[in-house]
Parts: C-alpha cells; sequence; structure tokens
C-alpha cells in the first residue's frame, strides 16, 4: 500500500486542482490531502472558505481518500503521524524538494518527494483569479444598479417639477 500526500490551501475548488490530485493519486494506492490551516496561509491573501469547509470539499473529490486539516504550528506533525511513502508537490509549490526530503530524513522517514510539473491550463485555473473576477464583476453590478437608481430618481424629480 503506497501512501501519497498533497497538500494546498483550495479556497475556491478549479480544474487545476482536480488535476493536481488526479496526478498525485496515480503516484500511489491512498492519497491523503493536508488542507493548510487559514493561520498558516501568509504568502497571499487570506483564504475565502473557512477551513473547515475547504477540507469538507476536498475530501469530497474522488481522487482523494481522506483531507485533513494540517497543524497549526508544526508542518511536520501530521507528516509523521501519517508516515507517507510520497509528499506530492504542485508545479508552483514554493518548498524545495531537496530540503523536504533532507528534512524528512533527519526525521527517520525515508519519504520521496515528487513534483507534479502537469499544470492544467484554463482561464480561471486559480483561486486568485476567480476571486478577483468576482470581486469585478461585483463592482460593476453594484455600479450599474446605483447608476439605474440615480436615473429613476431623476425621472421622478422632473415628474415632481412638471406638476
Ligand atoms: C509536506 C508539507 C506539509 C504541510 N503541512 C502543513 C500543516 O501541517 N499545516 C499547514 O497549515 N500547512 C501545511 N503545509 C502547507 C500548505 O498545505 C500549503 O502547501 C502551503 O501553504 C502552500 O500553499 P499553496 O500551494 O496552496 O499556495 C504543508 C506543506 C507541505 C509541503
Ligand atoms: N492550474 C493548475 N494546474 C495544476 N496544479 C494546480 C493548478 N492550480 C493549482 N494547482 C496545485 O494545487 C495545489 C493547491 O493549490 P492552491 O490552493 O494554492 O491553488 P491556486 O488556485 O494556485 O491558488 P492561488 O490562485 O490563490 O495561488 C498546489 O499543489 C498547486 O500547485
Amino acid at each position: 500500500m503506497v501512501r501519497v500526500i498533497a497538500t494546498g490551501t483550495f479556497d475556491i475548488i478549479h480544474p487545476g486542482h482536480i488535476r493536481f490530485l488526479k496526478e498525485a493519486k496515480k503516484l500511489g494506492d491512498e492519497l491523503i490531502v493536508i488542507v493548510a490551516r487559514e493561520k498558516n496561509v501568509r504568502h497571499k491573501p487570506k483564504p475565502i472558505i473557512p477551513e473547515e469547509q475547504r477540507r469538507r470539499v476536498v475530501e469530497g473529490i474522488k481522487y482523494v481518500d481522506k483531507a485533513i486539516l494540517g497543524d497549526e504550528e508544526d508542518m511536520f506533525k501530521p507528516i509523521m503521524e501519517l508516515k507517507p511513502d510520497i509528499i506530492a508537490l504542485g508545479y508552483d509549490q514554493h518548498f524545495n524538494e531537496k530540503w523536504l526530503e533532507e528534512e524528512l530524513r533527519k526525521r527517520g522517514l525515508n519519504t520521496k518527494v515528487v513534483r507534479i510539473a502537469a499544470k492544467e491550463e484554463c482561464e480561471f485555473c486559480s483561486s486568485t483569479k476567480i476571486i478577483k473576477r468576482v470581486a469585478e464583476i461585483a463592482k460593476k453590478r453594484v455600479e450599474e444598479y446605483e447608476a439605474r437608481l440615480a436615473a429613476m430618481a431623476e425621472k421622478s424629480e422632473v415628474k415632481k417639477e412638471v406638476v
């Protein structure tokens, strides 16, 4: 039984996440995902979705056998408990494979670190891009609504003057 671990924030799920998890599962028999704790997401804006909901959505993906929330203080704690054969890193995850393998060796684990280079290309294959699009569209819709209200108010002012 080859146990694979994948990690990530998984804020707004998109086809890039599905591709990553599909490739990670192919590396072994069992895929466990460690979902980043809100407190530890410092390299980009904080996630929109609360951590327990992010975990539940990831666990619902068919390639994922189990998803857990990571540790808040020590990223190696869940790894030491789960003792994976393989850790899969996504194409843009900022961890160095060599460094990570060395840290695991120091802790007595012979885990292999594998970089999944595959990148799914689509217009919104990024949580950050989806969030930006939602913000832009929401802003535009509010502006359009306010313009409609202003136009209606102006019409009723004109009416009042005529009367
Ligand atoms: C081997 C490994 C273990 C990790 N363990 C934890 C953890 O226990 N708790 C946590 O909050 N983040 C942990 N992380 C970090 C995140 O899950 C995530 O990979 C990191 O924040 C980069 O996020 P992104 O690729 O989603 O931007 C771990 C990352 C790796 C590579
Ligand atoms: N388009 C993609 N193709 C393949 N893998 C991806 C893609 N997008 C994200 N991943 C992988 O999914 C995992 C979790 O990524 P993460 O939660 O940071 O998503 P993200 O959409 O890249 O987020 P953000 O846009 O906020 O940086 C990482 O291993 C990452 O490399």
